[in-house]
């Protein structure tokens, strides 16, 4: 029992792969990693420099929701799921470095606006070489996903419309910007634009829907508990 109550006091799951109970603390999947391009890099780091100074917070980004609670407890949802398995968040479903999806986001939640800094993988592909729209559609949705549980909490996406402009190549790097646009009681209306942050493509434009609980949007959620309402 012990063995069992260690590894939940730690923030820690029972490691699925090896059905033990040894303590094996969430990664961080939001660092660089050796499938990392230079750019991606780059980026990372410019990124990361200018945050602190500019009102930006950096989201450490785990493989399941779970493994949230004790850094970004607004992501990790309201189930006590520890017995739930090996689930797993959909963009961080794929395991391998690089293989799937790369992504750092930075938030900032008084100007309600988002930034994902993203590498899609290889296993990806739609078009030989090109990001499949649906990951690209993953992209986004978390992104707007995570800034209205940022801004409100307990938020689903109601509604997504993408317009695809450009292909994305795999491996390329991406910036997504995303913000806040407006909010109609307890429905919350969020924008992307997917860019190359080194030239003028403009890859993707996407606006979304996001439906609170009734009676619960802007009582949970970052905004809420830090007071930035
Ligand atoms: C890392 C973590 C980030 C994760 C981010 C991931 C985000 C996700 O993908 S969430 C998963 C996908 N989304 C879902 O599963 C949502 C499923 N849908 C639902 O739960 C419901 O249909 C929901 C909540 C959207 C609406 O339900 P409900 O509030 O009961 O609808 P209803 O009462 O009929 O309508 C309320 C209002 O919403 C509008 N509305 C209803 N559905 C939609 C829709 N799909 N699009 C736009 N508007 C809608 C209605 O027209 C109505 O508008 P008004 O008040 O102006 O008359």
């Amino acid at each position: 029992m012990l063995r069992r109550a260690l590894p939940r006091a730690l923030g820690a799951v029972p490691c699925p792969r090896r059905r033990c109970h040894r303590p094996c603390p969430p990664r961080d999947l939001a660092v660089p990693n050796a499938a990392w391009s230079d750019r991606m890099r780059r980026h990372y780091g410019h990124l990361l420099s200018t945050a602190t100074r500019e009102g930006w917070t950096r989201l450490p980004s785990f493989r399941r929701a779970r493994e949230h609670r004790h850094q970004v407890p607004w992501l990790a949802g309201d189930s006590d799921s520890d017995g739930a398995g090996d689930t797993r968040l959909f963009p961080r479903a794929i395991e391998g470095d690089g293989d799937g999806f790369e992504f750092a986001m930075f938030l900032n939640v008084p100007k309600g606006r988002l930034r994902c800094l993203c590498q899609p993988g290889p296993f990806l592909e739609g078009h030989p070489g090109l990001a499949h729209g649906g990951a690209i559609a993953t992209l986004v949705d978390t992104s707007l996903g995570t800034l209205a549980l940022a801004v409100a909490g307990r938020v689903v996406t109601a509604n997504l419309s993408i317009d695809y402009l450009a292909p994305v190549p795999l491996r390329s790097v991406l910036l997504l910007e995303a913000s806040l646009q407006r909010r109609q009681g307890r429905k919350l209306f969020l924008g992307c634009d997917l860019r190359d942050p080194d030239g003028d493509t403009l890859h993707a434009r996407a606006t979304g829907e996001g439906h609170g609980d009734r009676g619960t949007l802007g009582t949970r959620g970052h905004a809420a508990h830090q007071g930035h309402r």
